[in-house]
């Protein structure tokens, strides 16, 4: 560090100082605190930095754009556009390699989903859960079930928001035609009102369609009026209202609370509940600009008790513990907190084939066996894998329900993946960081992998950091080979780090193997150190065969290589070589608990190489 120099003699002095006490140093505001910076970040901080914004480059940042995948995304908007038409959109399966850009597709399309739905009023939720780390039915139905509550709960707070405007918007009216509040609990004084003709305080164009998809429902007063009618003729049959969750967009009755009032109300007439009573002693026309004319309230109290109902309804949601019910249980409270609102509910499973693997398929049967019986909503299912044979595992009726649409993601060619990173770069760089031959070497190490674009970022992302590091202004494409063999050494790491023991024995045979220069290995030799090492640290000893067996894991892992070689009239024989860096991989092994335990390896393997 440049100013190694001068800095010390400060700091030296602030200690010396120290003698009279701690004190000095923070009374001396400025000074001190100068002083006591002895500059070990200055330095880096000064170096023109090449990121504009690094955080464009990592794996949680969803882009806006996904060049190259037009046709995926679209397809999936073709498919899921229903449930903006209130209808349930078939199940999808989207499949394709790691890296290819399903989960950011995924992701686009229903924040698309979710916006329109919100534009146009019509109720639509999209849940994602990874089942890599949400990998048990427990799990993934507690997560949506709380998920779900949450939402009711919010929904619930809007609505009772909207009702409470709607009762200061009564007093309101009710004031400026001097009318004594009378008791709130009767719903007479309204018809009162209703004979008076001069209102005046409401704008009676408030009610009004907000634009939905579905213009045909959008005749507000006579919506609420069906409602009232509904109401007062003591039907206890449900409204059909998850046919169409689009007709009631257009029934808003102002900007404030549009929908979720009659949404709630037409889903509480099907249960008889507080709207039936209150439509009783409202069969009155009400004036065109009273402000419950065109909600299904027709009195003061009808609100009130609303607002008690959905509290009520507020209290009673329980939330699913993380362990401890009946699985059973929790399906139930999950489906009733998806069926309590009238909408369409999208659940996105990403990793699907892991949660098959880990539990079966019993969640996504009980996921999609649900429509037949849910009465206010309807439930859409996306599975995302990159295993293309989960399906094979499947009960016939998950498989055909699951894939009603399938949508394959190809790998990215080099060219491809060269576009994505020009896009990112744009943001991620301070203009002219990058050297013209960076972006192309990125594309072409990754689509030599197998077009993976999370690779590509990657490597353009390490590669800016170790120019970073080194201090230049540019990023060459020698900084993108030392990116290639850094996130190699890291892939090997983590791979040789979670490898079983019985596995890292054997690794660690070939390894002192060729640290004492035995090349073509064969398994009987592996065997032999094997055995020994085992003994070393008193772990079961496993049969040559099983020792084949986990030696043809590793291969298929990328860390050795093992080849069958023919040995003409001797027969054939396996050959082995390692085909990681032997330090790190041997520093990795040594740094698990058990193998460190093995001492003194070096004359251990030269004795056997004696016998
Ligand atoms: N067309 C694209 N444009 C821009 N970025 C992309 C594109 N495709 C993928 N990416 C980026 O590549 C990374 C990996 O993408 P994503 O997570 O969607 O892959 P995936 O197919 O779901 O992989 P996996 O199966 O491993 O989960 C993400 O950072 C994503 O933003």
């Amino acid at each position: 560090m440049s100013d190694d120099d001068s800095e010390p003699t400060g700091s030296d002095e602030v200690e010396i100082d120290n003698t009279n006490g701690f004190s000095t140093n923070f009374e001396g505001t400025d000074l001190a605190d100068e002083e006591s910076n002895q500059g070990l970040f200055d330095d880096l901080l000064s170096g023109e930095p090449i990121f504009e914004n690094k955080e464009v480059l990592r794996p949680s940042y969803t882009p806006h754009e996904l060049p190259h995948r037009s046709d995926q995304i679209n397809k999936m908007a073709t498919i899921l556009v229903a449930a903006l038409r209130g209808e349930t959109p078939s199940n999808i399966l989207i499949y394709g390699k790691t890296g290819t850009g399903k989960t950011a597709s995924a992701k686009f399309v229903s924040k698309e989903l979710e916006s329109t739905s919100q534009k146009y009023s019509v109720p639509c939720d999209v849940e994602y859960i990874n089942c890599e780390v949400t990998d048990t039915q427990y799990r993934v139905l507690a997560q949506l079930a709380n998920k779900f509550i949450e939402k009711n709960k919010e929904r619930i707070d809007d609505r009772v928001e909207s009702l409470k405007t709607l009762l200061e918007g009564l007093e309101e009216y009710d004031a400026a035609r001097s009318i004594p509040e009378s008791d709130s609990g009767s719903g007479s004084d309204l018809f009162d009102i209703a004979d008076d003709s001069s209102a005046e305080s409401v704008d009676p164009t408030a009610v009004e369609d907000n634009g939905g998809p579905e213009t045909g429902q959008s005749s507000d007063a006579a919506d609420a009026n069906d409602t009232h009618d509904s109401v007062s003729s003591g039907t206890d049959t449900p409204t059909p209202s998850h046919d169409s969750p689009g007709e009631t967009e257009g029934s808003s009755v102002d900007d404030t609370e549009p929908i979720d009032l009659v949404d709630s109300a037409s889903r509480r007439d099907s249960s008889g509940s507080h709207t039936d009573e209150t439509a009783a002693t409202s069969d009155g026309d009400l004036p065109p600009d009273h402000p419950l004319e065109s909600t299904p309230f027709d009195s003061r109290s009808a609100v009130e008790t609303r607002i008690e109902e959905l509290e009520d309804d507020k209290e009673s949601f329980e939330e699913v513990p993380m362990t401890g019910w009946p699985t059973d249980r929790v399906y139930s409270v999950f489906f009733d907190a998806v069926d309590y609102d009238e909408r369409v509910v999208v659940i996105m499973l990403d990793e699907i084939d892991k949660l098959v693997e880990k539990s079966g398929d019993d969640t996504l049967y009980n996921l999609s066996r649900m429509n037949s019986e849910l009465e206010n909503s309807r439930v859409s299912i996306i599975g995302i894998s990159n295993d293309l044979k989960f399906t094979d595992f499947l009960d016939p009726r998950v498989k055909s329900s699951l894939g009603e649409e399938e949508i394959v993601f190809p790998p990215y060619d080099a060219n491809q993946l060269r576009d994505i990173l020009e896009h990112r770069s744009e943001v991620a760089f301070k203009a002219n960081a990058l050297s013209d031959d960076v972006i192309p070497l990125c594309a072409a190490f990754a689509a030599q992998e197998h077009g993976d674009a999370r690779r590509a970022l990657d490597l353009l992302r390490t590669a800016g950091e170790l120019a970073e590091r080194s201090q230049t202004e540019t990023i060459v494409e020698d900084h993108v080979r030392q990116a290639q063999d850094k996130i190699e050494l890291d892939r090997v790491v983590e791979v040789v780090r979670t490898l079983p023991t019985q596995s890292k024995l054997v690794l660690f045979s070939i390894i002192l193997l060729e640290k004492n220069g035995v090349h073509s290995i064969n398994t009987g030799e592996v065997f032999n150190i094997y055995k020994r090492l085992c003994e070393e640290i008193d772990a079961d000893v496993l049969t040559q065969r099983r020792v084949t067996d986990l030696i043809s894991e590793l291969d298929m892992l990328g860390i050795v290589n093992a080849v069958v070689v023919s040995k003409g009239r001797y027969g054939r024989t396996k050959e082995i070589s390692l085909s990681v860096p032997l330090e790190e991989t041997e520093a990795v092994l040594l740094s698990d608990s058990r193998l460190s335990d093995i001492d003194d390896v070096q004359p251990f393997v030269q004795a056997r190489f004696e016998n």
